[in-house]
């Protein structure tokens, strides 16, 4: 990533198009690209799902919103609070109009009726509104949930004295590693890129073995993974209702399809995209059929390897909400500030492990004190 920011940046483009530029950047890069960006004289279009980023470097926001682009003024808060006034008073008018369309029929008075509906319509429909009537906003749900996992006793997970190396890598190398996870633990792991977070989720997940030192896991253990090697693996031609189907055939209900449908429809992929080959879905579609079936086995651990890359805000606020509630254990690492911080909220049940120079040390101190001390 920092690689291919610096060779757009290089050019000096008049238009700079960047898509989601601060994934897989650590802190250091994403302050130095916001400075950088904030005194950018040209044109900028960003994708991004990174507030803090967007409020910096932006001042107009466009809002693809019920197929419609719509223009904004100003950064990423200043949106939030215009859009949320727009949806307001869209849905006032909404209310008024279906008030008066109610007190009409219950009146009987047709022609009433017709004069609420039929502003500029001919036709007049009992049942419909006409779309030149004030419609409903459309609000976008998302609702991420992880079932609540059986009680196991613990420790859950621990790596005892673990080292660890690549082979033919001598340059990197993992060493005194001493960490657990239980029911309820909550770990935000930090440290600069390359520092090896990912191998240390790795040696967690039983993806790595140990060069030294012991694991020692609980038998009972189920553990969800979320990383973007898993949404590759997805198996491309089939469907999410058959990929799911097939991981998770003992579904409740009159219909399994249908079960399998509502749980997808939580985690926000739409109905739509039910029955189309994986293949042809978007980054954060496929993210979400990955996001279904951790939900759907049931998990005591989640580890989760930057999740947020193909999520809207929406979402990363969704997850995070179904974070706070799962009663298991959770362990990010993430790039996004707001959804560490939210992971992190409560100190007594949370810790943020730092890895650097080749060990993990528990942070003294909160994912705010951490950030302070990066920026001093
Ligand atoms: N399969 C592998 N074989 C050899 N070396 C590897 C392998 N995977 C990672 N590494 C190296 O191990 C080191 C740690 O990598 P890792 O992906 O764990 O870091 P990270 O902290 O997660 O980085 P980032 O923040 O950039 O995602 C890096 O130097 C990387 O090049």
């Amino acid at each position: 990533m920092r690689i291919s920011i610096a060779r757009a940046l290089f050019v000096q483009p008049t238009l700079l198009l960047l898509d989601e530029p601060t994934n897989h950047l650590d802190h250091e890069a994403v302050n130095f690209l916001k400075d950088y960006l904030s005194g950018w004289e040209k044109t900028l279009v960003v994708v991004s799902h990174d507030r803090d980023f967007l409020n910096t470097v932006c001042n107009e926001i466009i809002h693809l919103h019920d197929m419609k682009l719509h223009f904004y003024r100003g950064n990423y808060d200043l949106f939030e609070s215009e859009y949320e006034q727009r949806r307001k008073e869209t849905n006032k008018k909404f209310e008024i109009c279906d008030k008066q369309i109610k007190a009409a029929k219950r009146s009987g008075s047709r022609v009433l009726l017709e004069k609420i509906k039929n502003k500029g319509k001919s036709k007049v429909d009992e049942d419909e509104p006409p779309r030149n009537t004030p419609q409903k906003w459309k609000d976008y749900t998302v609702e991420f949930h992880f079932p609540k996992p059986t009680e196991l006793t613990p420790p859950l997970l621990q790596l005892i004295e673990v080292t660890f190396n690549y082979p033919n890598r001598e340059d990197f190398k993992l060493t005194n590693v001493d960490v657990g996870i239980d029911m309820g633990t909550r770990v935000a792991i930090v440290g600069p890129n390359g520092a090896g977070k990912s191998t240390l989720l790795n040696l967690l997940a039983g993806d790595l073995v140990p060069t030294k030192g012991e694991v020692r896991r609980s038998q009972k253990l189920r553990i969800g993974r979320y990383s973007q090697h898993f949404v590759d693996l997805l198996t491309m031609d089939e469907t999410p209702v058959q990929y799911l189907l097939r991981l998770y055939p003992g579904q409740e209900g009159p219909s399994k399809q249908e079960a399998v449908r509502a749980k997808l429809g939580k985690f926000g992929l739409p109905s739509h995209n039910h029955l189309v080959p994986i293949t042809k879905l978007s980054g954060g579609q496929k993210s979400r059929v990955v996001f279904t079936s951790i939900s759907m086995c049931k998990p005591h651990i989640l580890l989760l390897d930057e999740p947020t890359n193909h999520l809207d805000m929406q979402s990363i606020d969704a997850l995070a909400d179904a974070l706070d509630e799962f009663t298991g254990g959770v362990v990010l690492v993430s790039h996004d500030d707001r959804l560490i911080s939210r992971v992190c909220e409560n100190e007594e049940i949370s810790e943020i492990w730092l890895v650097e120079n080749g060990t993990v040390k528990t942070f003294p101190g909160s994912y705010e004190d951490y950030k302070a001390e990066l920026d001093d």
